[in-house]
């Protein structure tokens, strides 16, 4: 803990002396893990919208790499240092085939589920599992129910599942205000299909390489949209802070990020980091990192790309942040798998969004 308070308070004074970083100000153990704190919200909000609207209605209603999956046996110790040692995992300009980071599990996964709990921890990347024509066309459709609604800072969140979109501070349902045609507009059966099929290709990925033999879709599973001019509105739209999924979210197993924009041509900043301690461990505190870790943590870079999956393990061995965007506009798909079947989510299906919309 002092060493964490210390560190907080020699990255504010490394940070004041190069420009103004009022985020570094929110110390070692900031409350506000970014876009989960976003996305928590977002799922309240469209449960509490559903059962607003419901209530309404009629009856019936780690680092050093290793490629290709033959390889991903091995275990590789998170590299320590400062951050020129940060290790570029995937660059946005070369694309990658399967390529696996093994790193030392941090702790067990209890309870344990036969056939899903992982026997080993890894990050995995590839450019092999989504083409680009396939990320535009989700981007698309996700730009286009954004344009509906939009968050007050720079982070604007939608759920398919649930239709919870970011409108200004708070979240809609953005199926409860449409009429049929709109909707079949907005959310083409096709572009539905494509995102199902998606999130089973990785879905399938992940099994083989973790040797699964059950694994679920849970929740939130979510478009975000960062837009680079725009600054934190509320203590919620701080995206970049430093979090590990499986105690942010609870049923997260298995995390895995679609790229919907590349890094250096669509927006600037924003790139995917994992984080450690200097000695190598990881951090295990959230914490407030923006572009910058002020030397006392070393970071493994993910750049996005259009097309770019990555996969992780969802525990303390893969503590991770969103590097602040700085200019344009960065588009991502998170999509989570849980062990626990009582957790697991249905595909938005045209079926769905009827029953949503009534
Ligand atoms: O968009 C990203 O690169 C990461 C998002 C993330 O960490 C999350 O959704 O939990
Ligand atoms: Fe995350």
């Amino acid at each position: 803990m002092a060493r964490a308070s210390q560190s907080a308070a020699a990255r504010a004074t490394s940070d004041a002396a190069k420009r103004p970083a009022p985020t570094q100000a929110q110390g070692a153990q900031s409350a506000h893990p970014g876009l989960m704190t976003v996305v928590a919200l977002a799922v309240v909000a469209a449960a509490v919208a559903a059962a607003a609207w419901m209530a309404g209605l009629p009856a019936q209603s780690g680092f050093a790499s290793s490629t290709n999956a033959a390889s991903s046996d091995r275990t590789d110790a998170p590299v320590a240092g400062d951050p020129s040692a940060d290790t570029l995992l995937a660059s946005s300009t070369i694309a990658l085939p399967w390529t696996v980071h093994n790193v030392a599990c941090v702790d067990e996964y209890k309870p344990a589920v036969p056939g899903c709990t992982p026997a080993k921890c890894a990050r995995i990347i590839t450019d092999e599992l989504c083409s680009a024509d396939e990320a535009i066309r989700l981007r698309s459709m996700a730009s286009r129910v954004m344009a509906l609604g939009g968050g007050g800072g720079a982070p604007t969140i939608l759920d398919l599942h649930t239709g919870a979109l970011s409108k200004g501070s708070r979240f809609v349902n953005v199926y409860a205000s449409l009429t049929a045609p709109r909707r079949a507009q907005l959310f083409p059966r096709q572009d539905l299909a494509l995102y199902t099929e998606i999130k089973d290709r990785i879905r399938a990925a992940i099994m083989k390489e973790f040797g699964l033999q059950q694994l679920f879709l849970t929740k939130p599973t979510f478009f975000s949209r960062i837009d680079g001019s725009k600054t934190a509105a509320t203590l919620n739209d701080e995206y970049w802070h430093v979090h590990v999924d499986r105690t942010t979210y609870g049923s997260f197993v298995y995390t895995s990020l679609l790229y919907l924009s590349d890094f250096g041509v669509d927006f600037e900043g924003g790139e995917f980091a994992f984080v450690a301690e200097q000695d190598g461990t990881p951090l295990k505190h959230e914490q407030a990192l923006s572009d910058d870790d002020g030397g006392l943590v070393t970071s493994a870079l993910i750049q996005p790309r259009l097309g770019r999956v990555s996969m992780f393990t969802s525990g303390p061995e893969n503590p991770h942040h969103i590097r602040k965007v700085t200019k344009g506009i960065r588009f991502a798909l998170t999509v989570s798998f849980t062990c626990d079947p009582t957790a697991a989510i249905a595909d938005p299906s045209p079926s769905l969004l009827r029953l949503q919309t009534f």
